[in-house]
């Protein structure tokens, strides 16, 4: 578990303030606008970045007496990593491995699995600049998986995934997510709805929300309508309501997700929130 406490950053006019928080094992979404500190916070706990003020605890250890030790339970992807380009696949996962202190035979074994896993085996001597940005992503994401660490920190993991791959990242983070506390920051919400077990809302530089999925999708979700409606009619429900989705349903009729404090129109019910859609409820809510 990493326990965060009262924990400052600031950056220019920019401040993120956590006072208290406990990620535990399982999947937490970290969601939250442009700029509103995700990587920042990220940065912070993978120790790549240190607090102004505050304390963070990897069960129990802080980076001020047991860096190395917290570090190597660390699996941490930024945005944007460089690779060593003129390096094959497999020399570079070696590499990492043997950075990670593991035993040349556990480190091939582990590779060659996880190779296998994302769909990359067949490139194992390949130089990193031959490849794709997308495979390039998948190294980078196998590379913080190596020696099975426990806590995995990812920012925008799904950047250059195709749909498979993205799939392929999702069950593989879930399958170990019973052991592992992995924190991801996502603008995706909806593709982690399945195996999400929290969310951390962060809103200007604070923790606006921090709970289970459930929680977050269904509280004033009461908020939430769908209707199908005559196209010629879109105009007036876009100008009248706060749409979140317009979909076409055959030839001349919209779907459309509204958010009311009242129902639209006879046309409408109440909708089954979606991550997405719960991140608009509670903006609403907040922004008035
Ligand atoms: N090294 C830096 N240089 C410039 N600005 C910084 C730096 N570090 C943080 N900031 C500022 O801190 C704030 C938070 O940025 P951060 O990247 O953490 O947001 P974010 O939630 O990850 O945003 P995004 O969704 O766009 O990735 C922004 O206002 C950003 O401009």
């Amino acid at each position: 578990m990493i326990t965060v406490q009262n924990l400052r950053w600031r950056y220019k006019s920019f401040q993120l303030q956590i006072e208290e928080l406990e990620l535990r094992k399982g999947i937490t979404l970290l969601v939250g606008n442009n700029g509103a500190g995700k990587t920042t916070f990220l940065h912070l706990l993978a120790t790549a970045k240190r607090p102004l003020a505050g304390q963070i605890y990897y069960d129990k250890k802080t980076i001020e007496k047991d860096l190395p030790t917290i570090r190597g339970k660390i699996g941490f992807v930024p945005t944007g990593l460089e690779l060593y380009q003129d390096y094959t696949v497999k020399k570079l996962l070696l590499y990492l491995a043997q950075l990670k202190g593991l035993s040349k035979p556990f480190a091939e074994k582990q590779i060659s699995n996880l190779l296998k896993t994302f769909h990359l085996f067949d490139v194992a001597d390949s130089k990193i600049k031959k490849l794709s940005q997308g495979m390039q992503q998948r190294i980078a994401l196998i590379q913080a998986f190596l020696g099975r660490p426990k806590y995995i920190i990812l920012d925008e993991p799904l950047n250059f995934l195709d749909i498979h791959e993205r799939k392929t990242l999702i069950q593989y983070l879930h399958s170990i997510s019973q052991s592992t506390a992995i924190i991801v920051a996502t603008h995706e919400l909806n593709e982690w709805e399945h195996v999400c077990d929290a969310v951390l809302w962060i809103y200007n530089g604070g923790v606006a929300f921090y709970g289970s999925a459930i929680q977050w999708k269904y509280t004033n979700s009461s908020l939430l309508w769908i209707g199908t409606v005559p196209e010629e009619d879109m105009e007036k429900y876009f100008s009248s309501f706060h749409t979140l989705s317009a979909k076409r349903i055959g030839r001349d009729k919209m779907e459309l997700k509204c958010l009311s404090d009242h129902c639209p129109s006879p046309l409408f019910q109440q909708a089954y929130p979606t991550m997405e859609d719960a991140l608009f409820v509670r903006k609403a809510n907040i922004e008035g």
